[in-house]
């Protein structure tokens, strides 16, 4: 069934570094979702387990550990987008989560290029600039995890909330 749905969104340490927040965010917009919910976090260790709560089991402890640092040294921006099946558009706008497997046209496959085999070789970081909720579940949770609902904006007619 085809819904509008609310997503997260991640903008990572790298890509704040990198200087490419309005970049990434225009990509979004112009595709018509809509930003709803923003924020600047700095994750502490506990915030960054709940967020990453499967990672460890799906992926070993040093993937984990590795992941969890990375995303704390430096605030990251998280977004809530909601659009037509915004959870899967994401997605597929982010790319894969190895930028050298994204295809041209995806955030990490334009914005960054490193493999899994690098990443294997610099201690397990995947430099891929943004997170994405990977389902509506999996959306519903982190969103909630991340904002209040009163953190976030409801449209009140249907021309603000059209989704093109
Ligand atoms: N083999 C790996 N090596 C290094 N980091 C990894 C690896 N697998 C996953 N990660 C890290 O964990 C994150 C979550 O993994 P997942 O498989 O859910 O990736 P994703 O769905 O492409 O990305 P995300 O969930 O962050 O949007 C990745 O974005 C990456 O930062």
């Amino acid at each position: 069934m085809s819904a509008v749905e609310r997503t997260l969104v991640l903008l990572k340490p790298d890509a704040l570094a990198r200087g490419l927040v309005g970049r990434i965010v225009q990509r979004f917009e112009e595709a018509g979702l809509k930003v709803i919910g923003v924020k600047m976090k700095l994750m502490d260790a506990d915030f960054a387990r709940r967020h990453y709560f499967d990672l460890e089991e799906r992926f070993g402890a040093s993937v984990y550990n590795a992941t969890a640092t990375f995303m704390q040294q430096a605030p990251v921006i998280a977004l809530v987008l909601e659009g037509a099946e915004a959870v899967a558009n994401v997605r597929r706008l982010a790319g894969k989560t190895f930028p050298n497997e994204s295809a041209p046209g995806t955030i990490r496959g334009d914005f960054a290029h490193t493999s899994k085999a690098y990443s294997e070789a610099n201690h397990q970081v995947v430099a891929n600039l943004i997170h994405a909720s990977g389902n509506t579940e999996e959306a519903k949770y982190e969103v909630e995890l991340w904002f209040d609902s009163s953190e976030l904006f409801e449209y009140k007619t249907l021309a603000e909330r059209f989704v093109f």
